[in-house]
């Protein structure tokens, strides 16, 4: 293989296809899974650090270009931002063969006339690396004269991102939550609950022969943290549906729901299906009805539930936004985990950064209202509606916490006694959580416990 060539066709087809995607990463590597392993570790830290770091490198390509690179066709614009990674931060790679090798792609690519710009480009940003990496140096000096811009360079987060958090929840939160992203989100799993605390340990020691490192999480009881580990499939206990990957903030939720055995449970947006297969073992005897928008997302869910043996689930295909009389006050429980504009796991899928919109927030917001217009009906009078996303975004957490409260006939009430004490709160005593990114070891995330007047 040649790694550098397929680095860059992968960055081209993302900006062709507008999937600025991990999976398209991981797709790549998985079909070059009979490679050397050392090409293949070079290819996943130069395409996942590239794209974890795409401000920052635009910043500084357009600081030595006479061109900058939304100007720039894309296939010099990924050659640049590449081989301004490789330069910059894998000290692996000699300045000389980045450049070399850019210089390479780019006659190979046809763009022979544009060979002597790429290497003008490169040669004086490895003359000025020293420069570049100290971030005290005149490099950076301009750039401090606007705050929000000088984060979002530093961390590749978009400004419209930070402004939003700041505004919302404040520098002294912001910049912490931007500080931790730089070390990403590790794998979390949670331990099948059936399984007895021996067969625990046995799981959990057949995961660490298998070269994986786990840490117990702090916050909940059946979760591990897992490093090193490429991957859960091949994991000893996946197949045999032993343990869920899943982050602890979306156990916490499905907990704050108070789910007990016999009880009658309405997941609504459920692919892949992490908390229904919690919610599952949670209803005992009882029962839980779940569904997503297509076929294909009903799948996913089925192959969840299947592998993690959950009997009493049925699967269904549905749009959560139209009203299914059927189920009219039938639930005690309705878990709406609605669609969101998932900023709070850019730790985990760093695409989301570059893809989500100021403007997308809104037409969420929209279909966020439209599920819940329709879904609050299925609780029973008296039953709970768990509202969940996975963002950091007030209009599409509390204020859709106001909006329920106040067309609809429920009030929130504490969740202290699903919580671990070092959560609680006036705000989880008022009803609902907003999780930082990182700052508990979970993902950002926002949970509220709605219960329906009698
Ligand atoms: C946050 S994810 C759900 C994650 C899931 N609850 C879990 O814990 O594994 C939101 C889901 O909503 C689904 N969705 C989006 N629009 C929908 C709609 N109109 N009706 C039902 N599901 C929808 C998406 O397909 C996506 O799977």
């Amino acid at each position: 293989m040649d790694t550098r060539e397929t680095a860059l066709l992968l960055f081209v087809e993302m900006e062709k296809t507008k999937n600025f995607g991990s999976s398209l990463i991981r797709d790549t590597l998985n079909k070059y899974d009979y490679e050397d392993p050392r090409e293949k570790a070079f290819l996943k830290r130069l395409t996942e650090g590239t794209l974890e770091s795409l401000l920052t490198l635009d910043y500084v390509i357009n600081a030595y270009s006479k061109t900058p690179t939304n100007k720039m066709k894309p296939l010099i614009r990924s050659l640049l931002r590449l081989s301004v990674y490789q330069i910059l931060y894998m000290d692996t790679v000699p300045d000389s063969a980045a450049c070399n090798e850019a210089v390479r792609l780019a006659k190979k690519k046809g763009f022979e006339r544009l060979s002597g710009f790429v290497n003008g480009v490169l040669r004086t940003i490895t003359r000025n690396k020293e420069e570049i990496l100290n971030s005290e140096s005149g490099f950076w000096q301009e750039l401090q004269k606007n705050p929000v811009q000088a984060l979002s360079v530093r961390y590749s987060v978009p400004e419209w991102m930070i402004s939003l958090w700041e505004a919302q929840y404040g520098e002294e939160k912001t910049e912490p939550m931007l500080e931790r992203l730089k070390n990403g989100r590790p794998l979390t799993i949670r331990l099948d609950s059936r399984l007895t605390e021996e067969e625990k340990a046995q799981e959990i020691a057949a995961i660490e022969v298998a070269g994986v490192t786990v840490q117990k999480h702090r916050l909940y009881a059946d979760a591990w943290n897992l490093e090193g580990c490429e991957g859960i499939g091949h994991l000893p206990g996946f197949a045999e549906g032993l343990f869920y990957a899943q982050d602890v903030s979306s156990m916490l939720a499905v907990e704050a729901a108070g789910i007990s055995g016999g009880m009658m449970v309405m997941d609504l947006c459920s692919a892949p299906g992490g908390k229904t297969t919690l919610a599952a073992r949670k209803a005992g005897s009882g029962k839980v009805i779940c569904g997503d928008v297509s076929e294909r997302k009903a799948a996913l869910i089925l192959e969840n539930t299947d592998r993690m043996k959950c009997s009493n689930v049925s699967v269904n295909v549905w749009d959560a936004s139209v009203f299914m009389e059927q189920y009219k006050e039938s639930a005690d429980v309705v878990l709406l985990d609605v669609p969101c504009s998932g900023l709070g796991v850019i730790g985990r899928k760093k695409e989301i950064r570059y893809r989500v919109t100021k403007e997308d927030l809104a037409a969420l917001v929209t279909l966020q209202k439209k599920i819940v217009d329709a879904c609050w009906q299925y609780v029973k009078p008296g039953g709970i509606l768990l509202y969940s996303t996975c963002t950091l975004d007030v209009s599409e957490n509390e204020e859709m916490v106001r909006y329920v409260t106040e067309k609809y006939p429920f009030e929130a009430e504490s969740i202290d006694p699903f919580l671990p004490e070092c959560l609680h709160s006036q705000q989880t005593k008022a009803g609902f959580l907003q999780l930082f990114l990182g700052e508990w070891d979970t993902d950002g995330f926002f949970m509220a416990r709605l219960r329906r007047k009698k």
